[in-house]
């Protein structure tokens, strides 16, 4: 039966359950601090229900990932989805919200750029859609701070963006085709706050020019395909050096990640996960492994190492009226993990 409740004249048609699977991201790719991100083929679920004043607020949890995460009104998607429907002039207090990630928590990977995107997408799906998907990036980096792991998990593939405080613009572009990326995921986390904390008020001219530079030629590196300059152009002066003292091992992978088959080595974001890029055509995966989990044990730090593919898409969603047969199916089963097959680029 449907939700008559929930419509009311002049207002938009509450849909009945909104799921929507996000991409994660890696923010910054070296020289592009708060600028430059891409997608990644980990993910992360939104499942959003209208709720009645009754039944109140529920937030399920379901993995590993999210285990931690607020269950009740302070939830991030909560509070997101509350913020869209606000802006809309759409009443929808009580919510059920379930959530599967499988981006870790507070790792480099985006994890919270990709509940706010899911929020903010499965918000405006479950009251048909008021606004633009540019709308939403804008929401979306007011509410990070920057636009870099947001825009990577809205638009997909690789972004290059700036925010001047009141409005952000991306530009999305194709990632390379041999282009794949081992993350190398430490034991221990690293909130986003304590890791920019550390950085520096002020900059010399000299590591000013070092990253404009190494970020522009990244960028033109990464759509023309001259995967060949990565390993010039994702230095960084800017956060990595600061940074190190926050991640053991990361200065020795940085400095010779490129001798051990990779194009190019860099933190994730804020860390503590270091990325590797590598060319499916000719990177050694093994010995690449094999050298990052040396030299974090030689720090006495364990890791997990995930082979990841850029991903070329934002948010997917399905939108169910409560009578369609797939109703209670649960998000996972809806918008399963891709196959690696299906990354089309
Ligand atoms: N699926 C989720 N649902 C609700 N809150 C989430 C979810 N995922 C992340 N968060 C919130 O985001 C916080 C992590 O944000 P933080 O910016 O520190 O790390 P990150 O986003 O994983 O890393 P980075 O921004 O460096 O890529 C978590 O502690 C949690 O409060
Ligand atoms: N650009 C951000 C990404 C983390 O959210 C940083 O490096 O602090």
């Amino acid at each position: 039966m449907k939700l008559e409740q929930h419509q009311t004249q002049g207002a938009p048609t509450v849909k009945d359950r909104v799921v929507v699977r996000v991409p994660a991201s890696t923010a910054n790719l070296g020289p592009g601090f708060d600028s430059l991100g891409m997608a990644l083929s980990l993910f992360s679920w939104v499942d959003l229900r209208p709720s009645t004043p009754e039944e109140g607020t529920t937030v399920t949890l379901l993995g590993d990932q999210v285990e931690g995460v607020a269950t009740d009104k302070t939830n991030l998607v909560y509070v997101v989805a509350q913020e869209v429907f606000a802006r809309a002039g759409v009443k929808l207090p009580e919510l059920h919200i379930t959530l599967r990630s499988d981006i870790p928590l507070t790792r480099g990977l985006g994890s919270s750029a990709s509940a706010i995107v899911g929020a903010l997408f499965a918000a405006n799906e479950l009251i048909g859609s008021p606004f633009t998907v540019d709308e939403l990036f804008q929401m979306a980096t007011a509410e990070e701070n920057h636009p870099d792991n947001v825009g990577a998990s809205l638009f997909g593939g690789i972004i290059a963006a700036a925010w001047d405080g009141t409005r952000a613009e991306a530009v999305r572009l194709n990632p390379p085709e041999a282009l794949e990326a081992l993350v190398v995921i430490p034991e221990f986390e690293l909130s986003t706050k304590k890791a920019r904390t550390i950085l520096p008020q002020q900059l010399s001219l000299k590591d000013a020019v070092f990253n404009v530079s190494h970020s522009s030629l990244l960028t033109a590196a990464l759509a023309t395909g001259r995967l060949d300059l990565l390993r010039h152009a994702m230095r960084d002066k800017l956060h990595q050096p600061y940074r190190a003292s926050l991640v053991p091992g990361m200065d020795a992978i940085l400095r010779d990640a490129a001798d051990h088959g990779a194009l190019g080595a860099v933190l994730s974001g804020a860390g503590p996960t270091l990325l590797l890029l590598a060319d499916s055509g000719s990177s050694d995966r093994e010995e690449m492994v094999r050298f990052v989990t040396d030299a974090m044990a030689a720090e006495g730090i364990s890791v997990t190492t995930q082979w990841l593919l850029p991903w070329p898409h934002g948010p997917e969603a399905v939108v169910l009226d409560s009578d369609d047969p797939k109703f209670e199916l649960e998000l996972s089963e809806l918008l399963p993990v891709p196959a690696a097959a299906e990354v089309v680029r």
